[in-house]
């Protein structure tokens, strides 16, 4: 039997006792989860090490590198997130509405697990732990197929929450790492119906596209995030300058970051806006106006308005009005995170709610679209779907529905 087989076996013969185990049970667990990861720091910075090693051979992009590399702090964060996730409410169990019927019947929907997960997704180590994390508080079984260049890393990760949980209450099976990382195989997966409950990919448009192609199993889809910010004519400077200094540079490489600024035509801080930005180390590529203005601005071609840079690059337009910075949005965006920054209400208004995204801010950093800073703990993903959740997925993302009706002896006549 092959390997994907036989843990997909495995995941489903765990899901009724995962599925029994109580909230302190799951708490516990993701305790000892936390301290393993505490206690082995040095092992899983040499196992990090070597994929970047393997990266420096294959030439990755400096967004790999960075997604890919651990530090103390980062491992840091991941068991800070471990330690959010335990002090929020386990949902599972929870009673979402309850109302009776005339003919004396009682209905209460309730908050269920999924089942099983399968989680293909990109070469982030966190999101293997905030994965496995978020599934086990919901009672989920999770198969993980990470990124072949972070597989050392992932290996023991997974090592070390499977000695974590084998401690526990909780089976070490209720997590299974897919170490065969072909694509052939990530196919195999997205058609394990029957094995798997959901599929989540997380990761750039040539996975989601071969996703949405060939999965049979229902998907819960993340996107890529061309994220906008639209400065109006009565933006304040600083804030301007505050708010888009932090989402293009605090993280570059992140989905969450910003790719295009659409400047109001009559804002009067252009010119100073641009210069602060070019000496932040940004590159600029701008539309006619603003690349006959600046001899630094690069003329921007219709790849920069259409695509993410994940890098120190940002493209910039200048716009008649909040309905033209929509227009472009409507055009460009990718329905992940818009923001406009403004003090006139009406414009704010306008584009709150004309903006197809699964977050709009005002006069915020589109770096809050995660799922830490929404609260969550953590997220399995950002979905820029409809269906069934929207936005930084957490906890509640991860369960479904059970209608319970309870009679007294009540049969159907219509
Ligand atoms: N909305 C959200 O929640 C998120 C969005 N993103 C977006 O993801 C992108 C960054 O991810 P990136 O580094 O490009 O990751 P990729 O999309 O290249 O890879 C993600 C995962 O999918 C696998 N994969 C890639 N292509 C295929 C395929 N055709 N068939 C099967 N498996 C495949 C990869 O395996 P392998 O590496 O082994 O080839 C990897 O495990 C950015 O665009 C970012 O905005 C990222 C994370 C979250
Ligand atoms: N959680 C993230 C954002 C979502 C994400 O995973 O993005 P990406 O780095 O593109 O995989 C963060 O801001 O830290």
């Amino acid at each position: 039997m092959s390997e994907l087989m036989e843990k997909a076996r495995i995941l489903n013969q765990t899901t009724k006792s995962l599925q029994k185990q109580s909230a302190a049970a799951k708490n516990d667990a993701l305790l000892l989860i936390a301290d393993e990861l505490r206690r082995n720091q040095d092992y899983i910075l040499q196992e990090n090490s070597l994929d970047i090693e393997g990266g420096k051979l294959a030439n990755w992009s400096p967004s790999l590198f960075d997604r890919l590399l651990l530090t103390q702090e980062r491992i840091q964060q991941i068991i800070e997130g471990l330690i959010q996730l335990v002090e929020l409410n386990d949902p599972i169990g929870e009673t979402i509405e309850s109302w009776n019927r005339p003919n004396g019947l009682s209905i209460q929907s309730i908050r269920v697990p999924l089942g099983v997960v399968g989680m293909v997704y990109e070469a982030r180590p966190n999101v293997t732990v905030d994965a496995a994390a978020l599934c086990l508080k919901t009672g989920n079984c999770v198969l993980l197929r990470g990124s072949s260049s972070a597989i050392h890393t992932n290996r023991a990760l997974v090592h070390i929450m499977k000695q974590a949980l084998s401690k526990s209450k909780i089976s070490p099976h209720a997590i299974e790492l897919l170490e065969d990382t072909s694509h052939e195989t990530a196919e195999e997966l997205f058609r394990l119906n029957g094995y798997l409950d959901v599929l989540i990919p997380r990761g750039g448009a040539s996975l989601i596209q071969n996703v949405i192609q060939k999965a049979t199993v229902p998907v819960l889809e993340t996107g890529v995030g061309n994220c906008h910010m639209f400065i109006d004519e009565t933006a304040s400077f600083h804030m301007a300058c505050d708010i888009v200094l932090n989402a293009k540079m605090q993280r570059p490489s992140v989905c969450n970051s910003v790719e295009t600024v659409l400047i109001h035509q009559n804002w009067p801080h252009t010119r100073p806006f641009i210069e602060f930005l070019h000496q932040h180390h940004i590159e600029i590529r701008g539309d006619e106006v603003l690349s006959s203005m600046f001899p630094y601005v690069k003329t921007a071609t219709e790849w920069d308005w259409e695509n993410e840079f994940l890098a120190p690059i940002l493209a910039a337009k200048i716009v008649d009005d909040t309905n033209h910075a929509v227009f472009h949005i409507d055009q460009y965006g990718t329905m992940h995170s818009e923001a406009i920054i403004s003090e006139t209400q009406e414009h704010v208004d306008q584009f709150l709610q004309e903006v197809d995204a699964a977050v709009v801010y005002h006069n915020a950093s589109t770096r809050f679209t995660d799922g830490e800073q929404f609260g969550f703990g953590a997220e399995i993903g950002i979905s820029t779907q409809k269906l069934h959740a929207r936005g930084p997925m957490g906890l509640k993302a991860l369960t479904t529905t059970k209608s319970i009706v309870k009679g007294t002896g009540q049969i159907r006549e219509s």
